[in-house]
């Protein structure tokens, strides 16, 4: 009676725990049995059917499943096939993100220009929507703030200034993030990702002393990303802060990574079609913009080393 072999259900990967995969599913059409349910979803513990084993098929963090064979009542069930991924980011190895949340401290940690820059071609490389998330928002003026605003504007980028001490912009947040179906959340390390899960959603606790979390990565070499459900069906991820992504890109595509050159370059032609920007005749980009140096020199970098090139 608990086993019901006959309905294959779609899942979505949350967790993977030792050679276990923890796969949440719609339960709305299951009201026999009492589950401790959050949106209507319940988490059950997976294998893997042992064909998948065969064929390779490597499974992470995000991946849609179909999972069969449910036992309902001791939460337990067997993935059958993974779908093809929409998008998958490396680092941390997340698949089917839709939206990566890039925390930025509006204080300390100080910003850099160019590490908030690796992060936003991050997902620009793996061709997610990037959204900025302004942290620590107490500690500035309002005069500070314009500036920030108007700064990511100039880039192309939108963003949200929060505080988890007044609370400021956190009703803004969540209503965005519920909006997307899975939300990374990354940045460098100490801008405070995990005091902004914990504010978000109070019953999951992570340790938040950067030393502690420090010590489990220098002991564990990858630590699992677990998805949180936030509401109306959406999912968040926390990362470890790394300070310096990767950048993996050919000179080529390299300027349609920025939104400020693509606007740029949508609006009117370079004279040659293979311009790389520089200081080619007839080029559109306007190199006053406030990234171009950096572009520039990251572009130099990538045109004087083996393809494909890896900044970092
Ligand atoms: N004033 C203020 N401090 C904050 C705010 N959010 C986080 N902090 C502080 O910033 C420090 C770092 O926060 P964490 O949440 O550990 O930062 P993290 O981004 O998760 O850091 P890693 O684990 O190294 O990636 C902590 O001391 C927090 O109390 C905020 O809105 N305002
Ligand atoms: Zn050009």
């Amino acid at each position: 009676m608990n086993k019901n072999k006959s309905n294959k259900l779609k899942g979505i990967v949350v967790a993977l725990k030792a050679n276990f995969l923890i796969v949440e599913i719609d339960h709305k059409n299951f009201k026999d049995y009492s589950f401790d349910e959050f949106n209507g979803k319940i988490r059950l513990l997976c294998i893997r059917r042992s064909k998948l084993n065969y064929q390779g098929l490597f499974i992470d963090v995000g991946d849609i499943v179909g999972v069969e064979s449910i036992d309902y009542k001791n939460k337990r069930a067997v993935v059958s096939d993974v779908e093809p991924r929409q998008s998958f980011l490396k680092r941390p190895a997340v698949a089917n993100v839709t939206l990566v949340s890039i925390c930025i401290s509006a204080d300390e940690p100080l910003f850099d220009m160019e590490q908030t820059s690796r992060f936003l071609l991050t997902a620009e490389c793996a061709n997610i929507e990037p959204l900025i998330i302004l942290t620590k928002i107490d500690l500035i003026t309002k005069n500070d703030l314009i500036l920030y605003i108007n700064k990511f504007k100039s880039w192309g980028y939108d963003c949200i200034p929060v505080s988890i001490h007044n609370s400021q912009g956190i009703d803004s947040l969540i209503e965005r993030l519920r909006k997307t179906k899975l939300t990374v959340l990354a940045g460098p390390s100490g801008v405070g990702k995990t005091s902004l899960i914990n504010h978000l959603i109070p019953t999951v606790s992570l340790p938040t002393s950067s030393v502690s979390k420090k010590l489990k990565r220098g002991t564990h070499t990858t630590r699992h990303v677990e998805l949180f459900a936030i509401g109306n069906g959406s999912l968040l991820a926390d990362t470890p802060g790394f300070n310096r992504p990767e950048i993996v890109c050919e000179p080529s595509d390299f300027a349609f990574l920025f939104p400020e050159f693509r606007t740029q370059l949508s609006n009117s032609q370079c004279k040659f079609r293979n311009c790389l920007h520089r200081d080619e005749p007839g080029c559109v980009i306007d190199k006053d913009l406030e990234r171009y140096p950096f572009y520039r020199e990251n572009l130099e970098e990538m045109i004087n080393s083996p393809l494909p090139y890896q900044a970092g």
